[in-house]
């Protein structure tokens, strides 16, 4: 008797675990659930709101267009009866899926309320307790706003703007998709700088009450500072694409004047990147049109469209050379240094470019860059691209590199009697703005050190004294590494006092957070 009542037992609740279970999964199931939810609101009155999916004009109402994005990303979309399969936009082999339109409510839940929205002809529709309006309403389509924003800024096609010449028809700047693959993580740099530039990123992409109610506009500026190969460009590519950010890249020697550059900056969009690389050289060369104070009002942003969410990236070889009122904090708020390669980066490009984290050669490498000698990640990284085959002879060849860039390490007397440090080897660029290589290669044959040939630009040739009188050699004009050799040459030959300069401080500073 006992035992059968505990079977009975046992079997009602067992059927308690088992039914709903089922229910769950079954047609049936479905069609109880949606019928006790349609008993229970019929004790509530509602508020329904419509929202056609064309306006008078016949334009696409942009709140349709965002419902239904924002509908498309709940999880109860995923379980919906009809689902479309579309090809991706951009990606064809991606495949997306859509809810169908076809008769069917969803039901969602925001502050502990139901709402509902149902497809209608050419709208939707939205259903709620006529009590709960008040409510939630205004914060819930807020909500919604916010949501199809972030997945807006998620899927977007980040792109690169450049200001060309004036084209009144087609505004000031042109633009290409922007597909550079460095991101912030494959920065040769130390992982506690990149761990601070992504939260100081992050905080600045929370803070847009905190910046209105101090009355500033909101925007950041950084100063990337470093020699010629440290991947200043390709940080700056990062940061754009952590922020899915538009960059705008300002080339001021195509800027006509001060009120063209204000032009410039009030057709950009919000959520963008504004980037000016090199800026010590338009200053020191007087390459632009544009004078000091409208670059410092420029900086300011702030004459622009919206005054909102920009951020401002500045890119400087030599900081020092700077003029402070262009530095002053609020105007510059972080500066990052991009230093030249010392072992600890030497051994982070070993293992990224050639897969090595030990050989035996390393304790070589790590004893010359203790004489002080150092290459830039961007040398350091063509010598591994090209030998990729041979790690030993990579690092053969980065030794006799690094060797030889300790010789060419010399201070020389410039035409004003002044004496100037230049890095012989930093100056040959290998990226231009934002990585695009602006000289012309030469695949002639490798390099004099186990340089690769992608090392050697040939760019037009400049005499021994318009590159002692300038700082460094331009970018736009490089000479050839046999130009280098022959520089170095001269060199020798009329100073020969040869001293070291000072190893630049390998400290990575984000001073002002
Ligand atoms: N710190 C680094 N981490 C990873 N790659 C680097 C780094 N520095 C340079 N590189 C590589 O070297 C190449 C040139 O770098 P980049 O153009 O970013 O340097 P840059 O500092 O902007 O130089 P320049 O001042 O001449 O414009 C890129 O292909 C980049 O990937
Ligand atoms: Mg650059």
């Amino acid at each position: 008797m006992i035992l059968a009542t505990l079977a009975v037992f046992g079997l009602v609740i067992f059927g308690f675990w088992l039914i709903p279970r089922v229910l769950s999964r079954t047609e049936v199931g479905h069609l109880l659930q949606n019928k006790w939810r349609d008993l229970e609101e019929c004790f509530h009155r509602h508020q329904f709101y419509k929202i056609p999916k064309f306006n008078q004009q016949m334009q696409e109402n942009q709140v349709y267009r965002k419902v239904f994005m924002y509908l498309n990303s709940l999880s109860s979309a995923g379980d919906s009866d009809f689902v479309n399969l579309f090809s991706g936009n951009n990606k064809p082999n991606e495949i997306n899926l859509e809810i169908d339109s076809a008769n069917e409510v969803f039901s969602d839940t925001y502050l502990g309320s139901r709402i509902f929205w149902k497809f209608e002809k050419d709208c939707l529709v939205l259903k709620m307790r006529r009590k709960e309006k008040r409510r939630i309403l205004s914060s819930y389509l807020q909500h919604v706003h916010n949501v199809t924003d972030e997945i807006e800024q998620k899927t977007k096609e980040i792109r690169l703007y450049i200001n060309a010449v004036n084209e009144p028809e087609n505004g000031r700047w042109i633009s290409v998709p922007f597909n550079h693959p460095a991101t912030i993580d494959t920065s040769v740099l130390d992982s506690d700088l990149k761990h601070k530039m992504k939260s100081d990123l992050e905080s600045f992409l929370k803070s847009e009450q905190y910046y209105h109610r101090l009355g500033r506009v909101w925007k950041r500026s950084y100063l990337l500072y470093g020699p010629s190969g440290t991947g200043k460009s390709s940080f700056i590519a990062g940061m754009a694409k952590f922020l899915r950010y538009d960059i705008y890249d300002v080339d001021l020697s195509k800027v006509a004047n001060d009120s063209d550059l204000k032009l410039l900056l009030l057709q950009t969009t919000r959520r963008s990147m504004i980037v000016v690389e090199d800026l010590d050289r338009y200053l020191t060369d007087k390459s632009t049109a544009v004078n000091l104070s409208g670059i410092l009002n420029f900086m300011d942003g702030i004459i622009s469209s919206s005054g909102e969410e920009r951020v401002m990236v500045f890119t400087v070889s030599n900081k020092d050379q700077v003029d402070p009122t262009v530095l002053r904090p609020g105007r510059i708020d972080v500066h990052v240094h991009f230093p030249l390669c010392d072992f600890p980066a030497f051994k982070t490009l070993a293992n990224s470019h050639l897969g090595l984290k030990e050989h035996k050669l390393f304790p070589q490498v790590e004893e010359i860059f203790q004489t002080g000698a150092s290459l830039s990640p961007a040398e350091i990284g063509e010598i591994m691209i090209f030998n990729r085959g041979s790690p030993t002879r990579a690092l053969k060849n980065v030794i006799s590199a690094l060797k030889s860039n300790t010789d060419t390490k010399v201070t020389i007397i410039t035409a004003n009697k002044k004496e100037e440090p230049l890095r012989l080897t930093h100056s040959v660029s290998v990226g231009g703005a934002l990585g695009v290589p602006s000289g012309l290669l030469d695949h002639g044959g490798p390099g004099p050190v186990g340089l690769p040939p992608r090392l050697m630009y040939s760019g037009s040739a400049r005499t021994v004294e318009e590159v002692r009188g300038s700082r460094s050699f331009r970018r736009d004009s490089i000479p050839t590494v046999r130009e280098f050799k022959k520089f170095y040459g001269l060199l020798k030959t009329k100073n020969n006092k040869k001293e070291f300069v000072d190893k630049e401080s390998s400290q990575h500073e984000v001073p002002v957070f």
